[in-house]
């Protein structure tokens, strides 16, 4: 296993799961709490394009988004003390998975398909790679997706827990860890 120099408190964290999972939202509550710079690399993207994700992929394709999402991702993850979200669709890509697995704590915000269906209403517009799909082939997708999320270095099931909730039990872990691996 490769090792870095970054001593294991101070590597960055990094929120992986399924589009709506909470990355975003947890990611942004952990950061305030443990007061550390919160990195969400599609609001990154979409400053950068002065353009939504929706209009990225319409305007310059989804390989230019991904292209993107993978240089942000390699960048930032050799940043320490950060909170990163990425993207869903992030762990597609070897590359990425690789440089968030070697130099960060990678935590999987988990969620059933029961819980999650009740905030496809939500996402739609905001999620390209949910528009113009039935809830079969979405749900195809979900479960597909799991096998990307496989690699982590933590994991919580959401279902029946609130932001706050979340928040707090990402945090007790990573307090228990750093005790643990000091
Ligand atoms: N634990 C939670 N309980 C209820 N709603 C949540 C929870 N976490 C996130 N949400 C809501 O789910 C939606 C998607 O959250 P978001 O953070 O954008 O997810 P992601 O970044 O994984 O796509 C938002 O409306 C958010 O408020
Ligand atoms: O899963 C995906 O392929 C995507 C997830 C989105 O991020 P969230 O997971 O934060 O919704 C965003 O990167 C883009 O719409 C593609
Ligand atoms: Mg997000």
């Amino acid at each position: 296993m490769i090792q870095n120099s970054v001593p294991y408190k101070e590597k960055s964290i990094v929120f992986i799961g399924f589009m709506g999972s909470g990355k975003t939202t947890i990611g942004e509550a952990v950061a305030k709490k443990l007061y550390r710079d919160f990195i969400d690399i599609d609001q990154t993207i979409e400053s950068e394009y002065g353009l939504s994700v929706t209009e990225i992929f319409n305007q310059y394709g989804e390989e230019e988004f991904r292209e993107r999402e993978k240089a942000l991702i390699k960048k930032y993850s050799l940043h320490r003390l950060k909170v990163i979200s990425v993207g869903g669709g992030a762990f597609l890509q070897e590359e990425i998975r690789n440089t968030c697995l070697e130099n960060c704590i990678v935590f999987f915000l988990d969620l059933s398909w029961d819980s999650w269906k009740d905030r496809l209403d939500i996402l739609v517009e905001s999620r390209p790679v949910l528009q113009g799909r039935s809830i079969d082939d979405i749900r195809e997708l979900f479960y597909n997706r799991k096998g990307i999320y496989a690699l982590h270095n933590s994991k919580l099931n959401t279902d029946d827990l609130n932001v706050e909730e979340v928040s707090q039990y990402v945090i007790d872990s990573l307090k228990t860890s750093w005790e643990l691996y000091n």
